[in-house]
C-alpha cells in the first residue's frame, strides 16, 4: 500500500483556501459528526483542551472517512509530544508558541526521521498502516504537513525568518494570544490587533507562504480571507454546540408567557 497525498497540504502549497473547524470537544463521536460536514481540515486540539494521545486516535480513527485533514495541535512544541501524534495517524501538525527561527526549525526537525530531523522510529504504528504502508520512513517527511503559530508580538517581529525555514509549510496566527500579548487581552477585534493580524498576512503573500487563522465570527473569516489568509478555521466545534444549544433554550424560554402573567 502507499503513503496517501496529503490533499491538505498540496492544496496549500499551491495557494488555495482550505477551510477548517477547530476541534476542542475531545469527542471521536463529535469528530466524526463533523468530519462529514465537508470542512478541508480540522484541528485537533491538545493544548487547551484535555486530550490525550488515546482520546486523540479515537478522533483520527473517526475522521478518517470524511472529508477533513487531520491537524492535532500538541501542547507545546516538544518532540515526544509531536512523535507520538505523528505515530497515531497526525498528518499535519500545528505547533503553538514559536518565537523564532530557530524554534520553527526543532518543529519541524520533530516531524522529520534522522538524517534530517530527530522523529523517533517506529515502522508498525497507525501512521504506516501497521507497517503496510511502502517507504513510510523515506516518504513520510515530505507528506507531514508543518504549521507553526505565531502568537506573540516578538514572533511578530520574526515572521520573516520564522516563514522561511525549511520544511514549514504555514504560519498560523493565533488571534487570542496575540492579542494579549499587544495588551489587548480578550479583543482580537480591536483595531490595533486587527492591523497587525492584516500586516502579518500581507507579509505572508509576499513571502508566498500560506497564512492561517481561527475565527468564530463570519463577518471576520470573510475578511480574513479577503486578507489572503489560505486555512481558515471558521468556527469551533465547541462554539457551534454551545452557540445551538443557548439558542435553542432561548427560542422557547422567551415566548414562554411569564408565571406571573
Ligand atoms: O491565540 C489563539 O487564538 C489560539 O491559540 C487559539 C486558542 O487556543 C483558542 O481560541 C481556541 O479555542
Amino acid at each position: 500500500m502507499d503513503l496517501p497525498d496529503n490533499s491538505f497540504k498540496a492544496a496549500l502549497s499551491r495557494g488555495e483556501l482550505q477551510l477548517g473547524l477547530w476541534s476542542s470537544l475531545c469527542s471521536n463521536i463529535a469528530a466524526e459528526v463533523v468530519a462529514y460536514s465537508g470542512f478541508d481540515w480540522i484541528l485537533v486540539d491538545t493544548e487547551h483542551s484535555p486530550n490525550e494521545p488515546p482520546a486523540v486516535l479515537g478522533q483520527l480513527q473517526a475522521m478518517q472517512a470524511g472529508t477533513a485533514a487531520p491537524i492535532v495541535r500538541p501542547a507545546w512544541n516538544d518532540p515526544v509530544l509531536i512523535k507520538r501524534l505523528l505515530d497515531i495517524g497526525a498528518t499535519g501538525i500545528l505547533v503553538p508558541f514559536v518565537q523564532n527561527a530557530e524554534e520553527a526549525a526543532r518543529a519541524v526537525a520533530a516531524c522529520r526521521y534522522p538524517p534530517t530531523g530527530i522523529r523517533g522510529i517506529t515502522a508498525s504504528g497507525r501512521a504506516s498502516r501497521y507497517g503496510r504502508i511502502n517507504g513510510y520512513l523515506e516518504k513520510a517527511g515530505s507528506e507531514i504537513c508543518v504549521l507553526v503559530q505565531i502568537e506573540t508580538a516578538a514572533a511578530l517581529e520574526q515572521l520573516e525568518a520564522i516563514a522561511q525555514v525549511d520544511g514549514v509549510d504555514g504560519i498560523f496566527i493565533g488571534p487570542s494570544d496575540l492579542s494579549a500579548s499587544l495588551g489587548y487581552i480578550g479583543k482580537p477585534g480591536h483595531p490595533e490587533v486587527q492591523a497587525a493580524i492584516r500586516s502579518a498576512a500581507e507579509r505572508l503573500a509576499a513571502l508566498g507562504k500560506p497564512g492561517g487563522i481561527l475565527t468564530s465570527s463570519e463577518a471576520e473569516a470573510r475578511r480574513y480571507i479577503e486578507w489572503g489568509f489560505r486555512f481558515v478555521a471558521v468556527g469551533t466545534d465547541l462554539g457551534l454546540l454551545a452557540r445551538g444549544a443557548d439558542t435553542l433554550v432561548r427560542s422557547f424560554k422567551q415566548s414562554q408567557p411569564s408565571a406571573s402573567g
